[in-house]
C-alpha cells in the first residue's frame, strides 16, 4: 500500500485529534458529570466515546464492578490498588472504615483520571460509573444497584499483552498486598448463648516473637516451620496434601502458650478459632465448627487434657455407652487427618495442655503434630526479652544477680511480667524482682 503525504499528514492529524478528544472527554465528563441529567450525560458520553475509540491508537480495558451477580475480583483489586495511586490532579477521593478496621482505606471518586506507570508504559484510568434502570424486585432494596461502577483503563495498543499478562496480574497482586497489611486480625470464640456459632472481635493481643521470652532455638524452629508452611501453597496442591499444619505447645501456667498463638497470628496476619471442647456437645457440632471457621486461620483448643472424652481411650468408650455421638478423641483426630482437606486452606491447628503425659498417646504419634513445643520457666535470656520489654533495658548492674536466681528457681514469665511491670523505675523493678525471686528460693527449699 501507498500514502500519499496528504494521507499521512491527515492520519496524523487525526490521531492528534484523537488524543485530544480523549483529554476533553475526560474534562468535559467531570464538568458535566453533576449538570447534566444522567441518561443524556451517559448517551452523549458514550456516542462520542465510540467516537474517539474508533480514531485513537489505544486501547481500552473496562473493568466492571459485578459480572452478573458476583462481583469482579479485578475491580475490586483496582479499586484498592488505585487507592494508593493518587495524585495532586485527583480532585475527588472517597474513604470509608468498617469498625473493625484499623485505618481509613481510600478510593477514587468517579470521573476521576489517574495515570500510573509500569515498565515505563504510561497508563491511564479513569473511574467511571453509569446508572442502570430498575428492573424486577423494585422492593429488594438491598440488591437493586442504581448504578454500575467501571474502570476504564487506557494504554497503547501495542502494550496489550503486556497490560494483561503482567499489569493486571501486578495490580492484584498488589492489591492482595496492601489488604493483608490492612488487615486486623480477628478473635472468633463460639457464642453458646446466642448462635451456637462464631461470633468475633478484633484481636487486640500485642505479643508479636519479638516480645515472647522462649527458648530461642525453638522460636526461631517455629518461625522458619510458619514461612515454609506459607510458602508450600504449590507443594501441598502437588502432592495432594491438605495444607495445613499441626502444633502442641506445652508447659505449666502463664509461660506464654496462649500469648504464643496470638504472636503466631500477628505473625502471619491469620484470625484465630477459640474452640472450647467443653461446649461442644457432640461431633456432629464440632464439625460444623470447623467447617465454619475460615481460611488463613489458626483454630486453638486449650487444655486439651482437660476437655470431655480427649484424655484416653476407656472414659472415650464410657462416654460412648452414654451418648453414642459425644465428642471424642477419635472424632476431632479423624478431622484432623483427614475431613477437613477437603474443606479449606492454610489452616494452622494448635493444642495446648499443662500436662502433655496426660495427653492420649495418639495425640503425640509423630507426625500427628508437626512441632511440640516446650514452653517452660523463664530462663535468664527470656527475662533479658522481658526486661526490654517492660524496662527498654538490655542491661543493668542488677542483671547478674538475677541471672544467679534464675538458675535455680523456677518462676514463669508471668511472674517475673508481673514484678516488671509494678514499677516504672528500673532499678526499683527489678530490685521488686530480685525480693521476689529470694521469696521463692527460701519457700522452694522449705517445702523439699
Ligand atoms: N513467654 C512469655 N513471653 C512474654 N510474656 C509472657 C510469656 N509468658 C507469659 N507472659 C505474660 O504472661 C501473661 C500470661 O501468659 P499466657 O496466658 O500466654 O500463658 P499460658 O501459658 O497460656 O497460661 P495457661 O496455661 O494458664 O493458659 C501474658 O499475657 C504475658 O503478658
Ligand atoms: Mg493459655
Amino acid at each position: 500500500m501507498v500514502f500519499s503525504r496528504e494521507t499521512m499528514l491527515s492520519s496524523t492529524a487525526i490521531f492528534s485529534a484523537a488524543a485530544s478528544l480523549v483529554a476533553s472527554t475526560v474534562l468535559l465528563r467531570t464538568i458535566a458529570a453533576d449538570l447534566v441529567p444522567a441518561q443524556v450525560h451517559d448517551y452523549f458520553f458514550s456516542s462520542l466515546k465510540r467516537l474517539s475509540d474508533r480514531l485513537s491508537s489505544h486501547l481500552t480495558v473496562v473493568v466492571e464492578e459485578f459480572d452478573g451477580l458476583t462481583s469482579n475480583h479485578m475491580f475490586d483489586a483496582a479499586n484498592t490498588y488505585l487507592g494508593t495511586k493518587l495524585s495532586i490532579s485527583t480532585r475527588r477521593i472517597k474513604v470509608n472504615k468498617l469498625e473493625r478496621d484499623e485505618e481509613i482505606a481510600v478510593t477514587v471518586d468517579k470521573n476521576q483520571e489517574i495515570v500510573d506507570f509500569f515498565q515505563n508504559v504510561k497508563l491511564t484510568w479513569i473511574s467511571q460509573s453509569t446508572s442502570i434502570k430498575q428492573l424486577a424486585n423494585k422492593g429488594d432494596s438491598k440488591n437493586s444497584r442504581t448504578e454500575l461502577r467501571f474502570f476504564e483503563l487506557s494504554f497503547h495498543k501495542k502494550h496489550k499483552d503486556m497490560v494483561l499478562k503482567e499489569y493486571l496480574p501486578y495490580v492484584l497482586q498488589r492489591a492482595k498486598a496492601i489488604k493483608e497489611e490492612r488487615k486486623v486480625v480477628r478473635l472468633h470464640t463460639v457464642d453458646y448463648n446466642g448462635t451456637d456459632y462464631w461470633s468475633s472481635v478484633a484481636l487486640n493481643h500485642p505479643a508479636t516473637f519479638d516480645t515472647m521470652a522462649m527458648d530461642s532455638e525453638a522460636k526461631k524452629e517455629l518461625i522458619e516451620d510458619l514461612n515454609r508452611f506459607i510458602n508450600r501453597k504449590d507443594y501441598y496442591r502437588r502432592v495432594g496434601k491438605a495444607w495445613k499444619r499441626g502444633y502442641l505447645f506445652y508447659g505449666p501456667p502463664g509461660t506464654g502458650k496462649s500469648s504464643l498463638v496470638a504472636a503466631m497470628a500477628n505473625y502471619l496476619k491469620f484470625d484465630v478459632y477459640d474452640l472450647d471442647l467443653r461446649e461442644v456437645q457432640c461431633n456432629s457440632d464440632l464439625r460444623r465448627l470447623l467447617i465454619g471457621s475460615g481460611n488463613r486461620s489458626i483454630i486453638v483448643i486449650e487444655d486439651i487434657d482437660c476437655n470431655v472424652g480427649v484424655q484416653n481411650r476407656e472414659t472415650e468408650s464410657e462416654a460412648r455407652m452414654v451418648e453414642d455421638d459425644k465428642i471424642t478423641l477419635s472424632g476431632l483426630l479423624n478431622f484432623i487427618d483427614g475431613l477437613w482437606s477437603s474443606c479449606g486452606d492454610e489452616r494452622i491447628i494448635v493444642f495446648t495442655t499443662n500436662h502433655k503425659d496426660r495427653l492420649d498417646p495418639a495425640l503425640l504419634r509423630p507426625g500427628r503434630m508437626d512441632l511440640h513445643i516446650h514452653m517452660s520457666y523463664c530462663t535468664f535470656d527470656g527475662f533479658k526479652t522481658l526486661a526490654f520489654n517492660y524496662l527498654k533495658k538490655e542491661d543493668h548492674t542488677l542483671f547478674e544477680a538475677i541471672k544467679e536466681l534464675l538458675a535455680t528457681v523456677q518462676a514463669t514469665p508471668a511472674e517475673i511480667a508481673e514484678q516488671l511491670m509494678k514499677n516504672d523505675d528500673a532499678e526499683v523493678a527489678l530490685q521488686n524482682l530480685i525480693t521476689f525471686l529470694q521469696n521463692k528460693k527460701h519457700t522452694m527449699t522449705e517445702t523439699e
